[in-house]
């Protein structure tokens, strides 16, 4: 076996809960790349070193996919229906190849007109209101999600009825999901206990109910606009569309649009996105002055300051592309890897035993904050991305997971950050707030939510516009793109 501590108890690990990712990464300096120890009865190996994760779950990733089991959230609460968390097998392989169809690198493209939409009203709330500037992204990274998923745009994340009842099942769900907390998670056998026994269970049952009569209602909202001719291109309407070819029920259709789409505890797509944008907002607060006048030169010179940045602009602006890279390393949103994988056959890596069903964790955190692959781990520096490196993957970092399960929306992602931080550079200036007296006021760069997703806190920042010119083309481009996403409010 891998080495690690011995003795590790279930009621230790509850007391892991908060930011587990530091003891990961002290474990991974004090054991190695990967060690192994016991979360509850569950043989689990963490993890640390960017080569290893991408050895055992991009190389081994046909025996190292699958989810371990999850009891309250996946088998009561969702009657298995919840794709992220489902175990390898035909319902995971329909649901991934439904995902990748709309999801893949090409069609994440036909997004980017929602996308650069939904950024310049983003821009336009910067000048209006740039305090509330975390509850501006918050509302650009759902809106864009739910124009996506089912053609109809959210306006107000405190008041939008669907937003709401989604947070509702994201807090039951956060509420169950802590290693630990059910007896049931460790002994499965109290499953066959009758009901008068099980109150844990009535209670997921009752949130069921109610996430199925939302989850269901959205698809039919799609379905009605579909009779009428009303339908947008979205998510939905493709599933149901395809509804025959992809043999899903409406049930089916119903989780898999919104199971996806909304911040589950690990907040698929929502709060990371809008988790990434905050930390790189962070960065500027931070470090903006080793890199923001180096941003904005580049941006000066290819764009101009009679005009946004659009997407078209991507393949000249290396250093802004270097700002999002380094925004997904610095500071992983999916702080543990995302969802942990398990292991379905034994195998041996590098003479170390992993056995089957074996939950593995690739600590992200301890991965990205490896000085071996980055010097000066916790320093924001764009420039460790402007050449290319020994690193694995695709991206040179390991922010979207790896193999079987690498995240479905990492384009999708990936377009959302570039477009926002190239507008917000090149409209804005970003620097430490100041107090009443006039002194800077520092921020934490370690102050983050505890969770499977990881997000800054609330931290302040002063967001100005460059000029009045900027200020006149963030409100010209705001008035078009209000108009064009008429069609989006239903
Ligand atoms: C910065 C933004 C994002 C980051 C950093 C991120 C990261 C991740 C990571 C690390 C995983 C786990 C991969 C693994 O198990 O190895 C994951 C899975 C997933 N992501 Fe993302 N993600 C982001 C945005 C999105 C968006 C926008 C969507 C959808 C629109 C999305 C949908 C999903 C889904 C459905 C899964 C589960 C895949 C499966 O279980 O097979 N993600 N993501």
């Amino acid at each position: 076996l891998p080495p690690g501590p011995v003795g590790w108890s279930a009621i230790e690990t509850r007391s892991l809960y908060k930011k587990p990712w530091r003891w990961f990464q002290e474990l991974n300096n004090q054991y190695g790349p990967v060690v192994y120890l016991r979360m509850g009865r569950t043989p689990t190996v963490v993890v640390g070193t960017a080569q290893a994760a991408w050895e055992i779950l991009e190389k081994k990733s046909t025996i190292t996919s699958s989810r371990p089991r999850f009891i309250m959230g996946q088998e009561i609460l969702s009657d298995n229906l919840r794709g992220l968390m489902s175990e390898v097998g035909p319902f995971w392989r329909r649901w991934r190849r439904v995902l990748h169809g709309s999801f893949m690198q090409k069609t994440s493209d036909t997004y980017k007109p929602v996308q650069s939409l939904e950024s310049k009203q983003l821009m336009w709330e910067l000048t209006k209101t740039p305090a509330k500037y975390r509850e501006h992204i918050e509302r650009y990274a759902t809106s864009v999600v739910v124009v996506v998923t089912y053609g109809r745009r959210v306006h107000d994340i405190f008041n939008d009825e669907v937003v709401c009842l989604n947070r509702e099942t994201q807090d039951f769900l956060t509420s169950i999901n802590i290693p630990g907390k059910y007896l049931v998670e460790s002994i499965p056998a109290l499953l066959y206990l009758p009901n008068f026994l099980t109150p844990w269970r009535a209670e997921a049952l009752k949130q069921r109910e109610k996430d199925i009569e939302y989850l269901t209602r959205l698809v039919n909202e799609v379905k009605a606009k579909m009779e009428v001719g009303h339908a947008s291109n979205s998510f939905c309407r493709q599933l149901i569309e395809d509804r025959e070819k992809n043999d899903m029920s409406d049930l089916e259709i119903a989780y898999t649009c919104g199971k996806f789409s909304f911040p589950t505890p690990f907040g698929a797509g929502v709060e990371t996105s809008a988790g990434s944008i905050a930390s790189f907002m962070l960065a500027c607060a931070g470090f903006g002055p080793s890199f923001i006048p180096r941003a904005q030169k580049e941006l000066d010179a290819v764009v101009g300051p009679d005009r946004m940045p659009t997407f078209e602009d991507f393949d000249d602006l290396p250093f802004i592309r270097a700002i999002v890279n380094e925004t997904l390393r610095w500071r992983p949103v999916a702080v543990l890897g995302g969802t942990p994988h398990k292991s379905t056959e034994d195998f041996v890596y590098q003479g170390m035993f992993i056995p089957k069903g074996s939950t593995i964790i690739a600590n992200l955190w301890g991965i990205h904050l490896n000085p071996v692959d980055f010097p000066e781990p916790h320093r924001f520096d764009p420039e460790r991305f402007m050449s290319k490196r020994d690193y694995p993957g695709p991206w040179q970092h390991s922010s979207f997971g790896y193999g079987r399960r690498v995240c479905p929306g990492q384009y999708l992602a990936s377009n959302s950050i570039y477009i926002n931080i190239a507008r917000i550079l090149w409209g804005f200036n970003l620097t430490k707030a100041r107090d009443e007296n006039g002194w800077e006021i520092d921020v934490d760069t370690f102050a983050y939510t505890d969770g499977f997703n990881s997000v800054p806190l609330p931290f302040p920042i002063s967001i100005t516009p460059r000029s009045p010119g900027h200020v006149a083309i963030i409100e010209r481009e705001y008035e078009v793109a209000q108009e064009e996403m008429k069609a989006y409010d239903s």
